[in-house]
């Protein structure tokens, strides 16, 4: 016999109307136990989870959008009939319903899939309906467990692309991934969970200041060295990669390759990517 596990251990976050949260981490890490618990599948021991200040209930669960993990909709049945039913059920009514359905089918290159049955569509093809149906009524929120999931790059984008009208819209987003170059483009705010528990937390920016590391590339036709200010880690032709030292500010690297005599076309501060931050969190030395 087993005994109980912690699966989430004092999380807490925010979405805002109009951003894109993403809610990272490794296998198992706890991402869609979050989700279930927002959204009232599952229940947590202690803690509350509430949208637009309300736990989720029939009220404001029509407001709510939401594609999880697992895909699965009536597969017998017909999809233009499948879309227009939820869009009624999530208050639209019947003649809009249809109406937005058939425009969300022909925007994404299903406009011929309307009479097919759902277990006749691929995998892809079915995860953009299902997809519709989340984002038919332009819910307050929106909950995607891993929406790219399977899909060719061109309908990855499409997807991207409906993600950031929803967000522009004014929807609340919330994007479980795990393709760090999705955070990047898509969102504004990142959580990254590991075995239940937040390891980074707030905007791209913040993370990538407070667990990247600075690096500065640099074309210079002058021959660069090591100095005070920044190490060379390393030199590609008259590219450089320089590593500043300990809280040198950019201004003072400048300075310091125009004191002695480097003549510098490019200077420019690199950021950490978000797989190397990802990699890093997950690495020995931030357990
Ligand atoms: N129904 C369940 N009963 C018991 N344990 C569960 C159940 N669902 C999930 N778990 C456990 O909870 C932990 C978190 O699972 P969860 O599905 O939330 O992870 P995840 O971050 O979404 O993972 P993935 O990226 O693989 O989808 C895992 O250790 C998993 O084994």
């Amino acid at each position: 016999m087993v005994g109980p596990k912690r699966i989430i251990d004092n999380l807490s976050f925010a979405v805002d109307a109009g951003e894109t949260l993403a809610l990272a981490g490794s296998n198992g890490s706890g991402k869609t136990t979050t989700l279930r618990c927002l959204l009232g599948t599952m229940r947590p021991t202690s803690g509350r989870a509430l949208i637009a200040g309300s736990p989720f209930s029939p009220r404001n669960s029509t407001r709510v959008g939401y594609l999880p993990e697992e895909r699965g909709l009536y597969r017998k049945e017909r999809v233009l009939d499948v879309m227009s039913y939820f869009g009624h059920l999530k208050g639209l009514d019947r003649v809009r319903a249809r109406k937005e359905a058939v425009s969300y089918l022909e925007r994404v290159g299903l406009g011929d899939k309307q009479r097919s049955r759902l277990d006749k569509l691929s995998g892809g093809q079915h995860q953009k309906v299902q997809l519709g149906i989340a984002i038919m009524n332009e819910p307050h929120l929106l909950v995607l467990d891993e929406p790219t999931k399977g899909l060719d790059p061109i309908n990855r984008q499409l997807l991207m692309d409906l993600v950031v009208e929803c967000q522009a819209r004014g929807s609340g987003v919330i994007l479980v991934t795990h393709h760090m170059e999705e955070i990047e483009r898509l969102c504004q705010r990142a959580l990254v969970l590991r075995d239940g528990v937040a390891k980074a937390h707030g905007t791209i920016a913040e993370i990538q200041a407070a667990f990247g590391s600075r690096r500065i590339l640099v074309r210079s036709a002058d021959v660069i060295s090591e100095s005070t200010t920044f190490s060379v880690e390393s030199r590609q032709g008259d590219l450089y990669r320089l590593i500043p030292r300990s809280g040198a500010p950019d201004r003072d690297i400048l300075s310091e390759l125009v004191a002695t005599g480097s003549r510098v076309a490019r200077f420019e501060p690199q950021k950490t990517s978000m797989q190397e931050i990802f990699v890093r969190l997950y690495s020995e030395d931030a357990a």
